[in-house]
C-alpha cells in the first residue's frame, strides 16, 4: 500500500526511478570489474550437458532392465508380412528380444490431395513463363515448401524434435565457443602476468570445457545425419507407395508425355543427395546465424555500435558480390545428375544384356556409346570446375584474407581508442589489453568463420535448388501417372471405354486395340472393334502375324494400356494369371521362382509346403532339376535364374506358377515356343484336364488343336472368329501337313544344290545344267508361294530361346517412339 501511495505521487516516482537506474549502473560497473566469469558459465554448461547425458543414461538403464525382464527367446520370423490394412509388419532382432515394427502405407487420400498441388504448381509456372531457378527464387522456395510436407508431415513429428534438438545443440556450441574465447584471453593474461596459480586453474577449466564441447560437436554431426536419413526414408516411402502400387506407375510412367529419363537414378541417387543437402543446410546456415547473433551482441560491448555495423556492412557487401558472381550451380548440378544417370544406365544395360551383346559381338559399339556419354559427363564436370575457379578465387580473397585483415582492424579499435584516451601504460593495462585483444580476435575470427560459412552456403543452396527441382519433377511425373484418370498423353476425351469386373468369363465388346500415344496425339489402331466372349473352362487361340497386336490385347486386359472404347468384362484381377512372352525371374531362392509373385509366408498361409511344390514340379516335368543340385532339393538354392535356366525350363517354370496359383483364367503369350512339341502337347492337355480357361497368343497355327475357339487377326486389323469344336484337330493337322510339305521342299532344294556343287567341285560338266536350274527355280518359287500362304507359320519351330524374344526393347522410359515386338526383333536379326 505504501509503495502504491508513493507511486501515485509523481515527484516520489521520479526519485524512485532515478534510484533504480543508479543501482543498475552501479551493478553494471561492478560487473565490468569482473568481466570474465568463466566459472559460472562453465558450471551452467556442465550442469546442462551433464543433465542431458544423465537422463539419457538413466533412460537406457531403465529400458535395458525392462528388456531383460520381458525378454523372450529370439526366434526368426518373416521380416515383412503385409497386414490386412496394407501395413508392413517387421520383426527386428533387438538385443535379446524381437522388436515389432509396423510401417503404415501412405494414406491414398494424401495422394489425391497432393496431386492437385503439383498440378496447380506446374500450371502456374507455365503461366508465369520462364522463372529464374537461382537462389531464393520463388520457384525453389515454393517447391521446397510443397516437398516439406512429405519430409515433416505433422508439427509433432519426430523430425521436428530432431530439428529442435539440433537447434539447442547449435546454441550450446556457440555458447561454448564464447566461453572458450574468454578462457583463452584469461590464460594469455595469466601467462603475461606470471600468475601461475590462476594459469593452472584456467588450464583445468580448459580441459573440462573440452568435454561438453567435443560432445556437442559430435552430437550435431550425428543429428544432421539422422535427419538426412529420416528425410530420405519419408520421401522414399511416399514415392514407393505411389510408384509400386496397384496402378503400376512404374509401367505407365513411360507413356507420360513429360516423362523423365533414368527414373531409377532419380529415386536411388537424387533423393539421397537432396536429403543430405537439405539436412546439412539446416546446420550450415543455422550455426553461423546463431554465431553471428551471439558474437555480435558480445562484441558490440567491446567494439561499440560502429564497429559491429562495419562488420555487418562488410557481410552485406560480400554477400552481394558473391551472389552476383556465383555461377548457376543449381542448373549445373541438375545437368550433372542427368549425365551421371545416363552413364550409370548404360553400364547397367551392358551387364543386364552381357550375353546377347557378346553373341552379337557388339562390344565395340557399346564401348563407343559408353565412352561418348562418359566424355560428355567429363566435359560438363570440367565446365563446372572452370566456372568454379574464378568464383573460388574471389571467394578466398574476400572471405579468407580481406575479412581477417578487417578482423584485426576491428579487434584493435577499442585498444587503440583506450590507449589514445588514457595515454598511460601500466603493466596491468597492458595485460588487460592483451586479454581483451585475444578475446576480441578470437571472437572476430569466429565471426568471420561464421560469416564465411554463411557465404559458402550460398553455393550449397544453389546446389540444393538443382536437387529440389529434380525431386519436384519426379514427384510431378509420378503424380500424373498415378492419377486414376491418367490419359497416357492422349486428350482425355479419347479414353471412354468401360471395364466391368467380377465377370465369370472374359468378354470383349467393340474394343478398338490402340497403341497409347505418349505425345498427346491419337494412338495407332492395331485391331478394329474386337468382339469375343470366353466362358470359364474354355480356351481360345489368338493367332496373328508379328506385331499385329496380340500382346496388346493382353496389355488391355491387364490394365496396362487404356481402354479407349467398348466394354471389357473380366474376372477379378486375382483370378487371372498372365504369362508374359519373356518369363521373369526374381532375385531369390528356387522356391521363390515357383511361387512368384507370392512370398514364402503367403505360401505357408495358403497351406502349401515344399512337398506340394515337388508334386507341381513333377507335373511340369521339371523334377529332374531337384536331383541335380543338393541345394535345389530343399528349394533354397540362390542363383541368377535368368542365366541358369534354359529357355524351355523357364517356360515350364511358368506352368509351375499356374499350378501353384490355380487361377481361373490364364493368358499365355508365346509361352510354349521354346518347349519341345511332346511336352507342349502334354502341358496343354494338363491345362484342359485341370479345367483352366486360357487364352493363348501365338503366331503358330499348330496350337489350334489345343483350343475351343480361334481368333485370327489380319495385318490390316480385321479379324475372324471361329468355333473349333471337333474340326480343330483337322484344321490343325492340315496346317501341320502344309508345314511338313514346306520343310520337304526346302530339303529338296538343298539336295539339288548340294549335287550341283559336288559336280562342280569334281570338275564334271553338267549337260543338263539349264534343266537343273529350271527345276531349282520351280522349287524355290513353290517354296516362296507356300511360305507366303503359311506366313503365320514361319517362325515357330526353331525358336529356341524365349529370353531372346523380348516384348519391348525400349530401354529408356520416355523414349518409347517405336517398340519392337519379340519376333520383330528376330526378323531384324
Ligand atoms: N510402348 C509402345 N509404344 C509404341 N509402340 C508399341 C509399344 N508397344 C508395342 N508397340 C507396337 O505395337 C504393335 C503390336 O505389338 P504387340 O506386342 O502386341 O505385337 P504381337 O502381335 O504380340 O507381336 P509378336 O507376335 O511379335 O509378339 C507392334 O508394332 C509394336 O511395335
Amino acid at each position: 500500500m505504501n509503495i502504491i501511495s508513493r507511486l501515485l505521487k509523481s515527484s516520489d516516482r521520479e526519485k524512485e526511478f532515478k534510484l533504480v537506474v543508479q543501482n543498475l549502473i552501479a551493478l553494471y560497473k561492478e560487473n565490468k570489474k569482473h568481466p570474465s566469469r568463466p566459472v559460472i558459465i562453465f558450471l551452467i554448461t556442465v550442469v546442462v550437458t551433464g543433465g542431458i547425458s544423465i537422463s539419457y543414461l538413466l533412460n537406457k538403464i531403465i529400458t535395458d532392465y525392462r528388456d531383460k525382464r520381458d525378454s523372450k527367446p529370439l526366434y526368426r520370423r518373416s521380416s515383412s508380412t503385409i497386414l490386412q490394412n496394407g501395413a508392413r509388419e517387421l520383426f527386428i532382432p533387438y538385443k535379446s528380444r524381437q522388436k515389432r515394427v509396423i510401417i503404415k502405407p501412405t494414406d491414398p487420400e494424401i495422394y489425391e490431395r497432393d496431386k492437385f498441388v503439383y498440378k496447380n504448381f506446374v500450371k502456374n509456372i507455365k503461366n508465369q513463363g520462364n522463372i529464374n531457378d537461382q537462389l531464393f527464387s520463388s520457384k525453389f522456395i515454393n517447391q521446397l515448401i510443397i516437398i516439406w510436407r512429405i519430409l515433416i508431415p505433422k508439427i509433432n513429428d519426430k523430425n521436428t524434435l530432431l530439428m529442435i534438438t539440433q537447434f539447442v545443440f547449435l546454441i550450446l556450441r556457440t555458447w561454448l565457443s564464447l566461453l572458450i574465447a574468454k578462457l583463452d584471453g584469461q590464460i594469455v593474461k595469466d601467462i603475461i602476468g606470471g600468475k601461475f596459480k590462476n594459469f593452472s586453474r584456467d588450464l583445468v577449466y580448459w580441459f573440462l570445457i573440452a568435454l561438453p564441447a567435443s560432445y556437442t560437436n559430435s552430437a550435431i554431426k550425428y543429428l544432421v545425419k539422422k535427419l538426412a536419413i529420416n528425410f530420405r526414408t519419408n520421401l522414399i516411402r511416399y514415392i514407393h507407395d505411389m510408384y509400386l502400387d496397384q496402378r503400376m506407375v512404374y509401367y505407365k510412367v513411360m507413356f507420360n508425355n513429360k516423362s523423365i529419363k533414368d527414373i531409377d537414378n532419380f529415386i536411388t541417387t537424387d533423393i539421397s543427395r537432396f536429403s543430405t543437402s537439405l539436412s546439412s543446410l539446416f546446420s550450415n546456415i543455422g550455426k553461423p546465424m546463431i554465431d553471428l547473433m551471439f558474437f555480435a551482441v558480445y562484441l558490440r560491448d567491446n567494439l561499440g555500435t560502429s564497429g559491429i555495423t562495419g562488420i555487418f556492412l562488410n557481410y552485406f557487401i560480400t554477400a552481394y558480390l558473391l551472389k552476383t558472381f556465383t555461377p548457376p550451380f543449381g542448373k549445373l548440378t541438375k545437368e550433372k545428375s542427368n549425365l551421371e544417370g545416363e552413364y550409370y544406365n548404360d553400364h547397367l544395360n551392358l551387364i543386364n544384356n552381357s550375353e546377347e551383346i557378346a553373341f552379337y559381338n557388339g562390344t565395340f559399339l557399346e564401348k563407343i556409346k559408353i565412352n561418348k556419354i562418359y566424355n560428355k559427363m567429363m566435359d560438363h564436370i570440367f565446365k563446372i570446375n572452370r566456372s568454379k575457379l574464378s568464383y573460388n578465387i574471389l571467394e578466398d580473397y574476400i572471405l579468407k584474407y580481406t575479412w581477417s585483415a578487417l578482423g584485426y582492424l576491428y579487434a584493435s579499435i577499442p585498444i587503440f581508442l583506450v590507449s589514445f584516451n588514457q595515454d598511460i601504460k601500466s603493466n596491468s593495462s597492458e595485460e588487460r589489453n592483451m586479454r581483451q585483444f585475444i578475446v576480441n580476435k578470437r571472437l572476430m575470427l569466429s565471426l568471420a568463420d561464421a560469416g564465411s560459412r554463411l557465404m559458402y552456403s550460398i553455393k550449397d543452396i544453389s546446389k540444393l535448388t538443382g536437387y529440389t527441382d529434380r525431386i519436384f519433377t519426379l514427384l510431378t511425373v509420378l503424380h500424373q501417372a498415378h492419377a486414376s484418370e491418367f490419359n497416357y498423353g492422349a486428350p482425355q476425351s479419347e479414353i471412354h471405354g468401360t471395364v466391368q469386373y467380377h465377370y465369370n468369363g472374359l468378354r470383349f465388346e467393340k474394343i478398338n486395340v490402340i497403341i497409347p500415344s505418349s505425345n498427346g496425339n491419337e494412338g495407332i489402331k492395331l485391331i478394329n472393334e474386337l468382339n469375343f466372349n470366353l466362358k470359364s473352362h474354355e480356351s481360345i487361340l489368338i493367332l496373328g502375324m508379328n506385331g499385329c497386336g496380340k500382346t496388346a490385347i493382353q496389355r488391355i486386359i491387364a490394365g496396362l494400356w487404356p481402354l479407349y472404347d467398348g466394354l471389357l468384362s473380366k474376372p477379378n484381377d486375382d483370378d487371372i494369371l498372365y504369362l508374359p512372352q519373356r518369363p521373369y525371374f526374381s532375385k531369390g531362392s528356387f522356391r521363390d521362382q515357383i511361387i512368384y509373385p507370392f512370398s514364402y509366408s503367403e505360401m505357408i498361409q495358403m497351406g502349401i509346403n515344399d512337398y506340394d511344390l515337388i508334386k507341381i514340379l513333377k507335373e511340369v516335368k521339371l523334377d529332374y532339376l531337384l536331383n541335380r543340385d543338393e541345394d535345389l532339393k530343399y528349394f533354397d538354392s540362390f542363383h541368377e535364374w535368368k542365366d541358369v535356366l534354359s529357355g524351355g525350363e523357364k517356360q515350364r517354370i511358368q506352368f509351375a506358377r499356374i499350378l501353384f496359383k490355380k487361377p481361373k483364367f490364364i493368358i499365355l503369350d508365346e509361352s510354349t515356343n521354346a518347349i519341345s512339341s511332346d511336352i507342349e502337347a502334354y502341358l496343354f492337355d494338363l491345362l484342359k484336364v485341370k479345367q483352366f480357361a486360357f487364352i493363348t497368343l501365338s503366331h503358330r497355327p499348330l496350337l489350334i488343336k489345343y483350343h475351343d475357339y480361334l481368333l485370327e487377326i489380319q495385318q490390316n486389323g480385321d479379324w475372324n472368329f471361329d468355333t473349333l469344336g471337333t474340326d480343330s484337330a483337322i484344321i490343325s493337322i492340315e496346317k501341320e501337313i502344309k508345314d511338313i510339305e514346306l520343310k520337304l521342299n526346302s530339303v529338296k532344294i538343298l539336295e539339288t544344290r548340294k549335287m550341283q556343287l559336288e559336280k562342280y567341285l569334281d570338275g564334271e560338266e553338267d549337260e543338263d545344267e539349264e534343266i537343273v536350274d529350271q527345276n531349282l527355280k520351280a522349287l524355290e518359287d513353290k517354296f516362296d508361294d507356300d511360305n507366303e500362304n503359311n506366313a503365320t507359320d514361319q517362325n515357330d519351330l526353331n525358336s529356341s530361346n524365349i529370353s531372346d524374344s523380348a516384348v519391348n526393347v525400349e530401354s529408356n522410359v520416355g523414349e518409347s517412339a517405336v517398340v519392337l515386338t519379340g519376333d520383330q526383333i528376330h526378323e531384324v536379326d
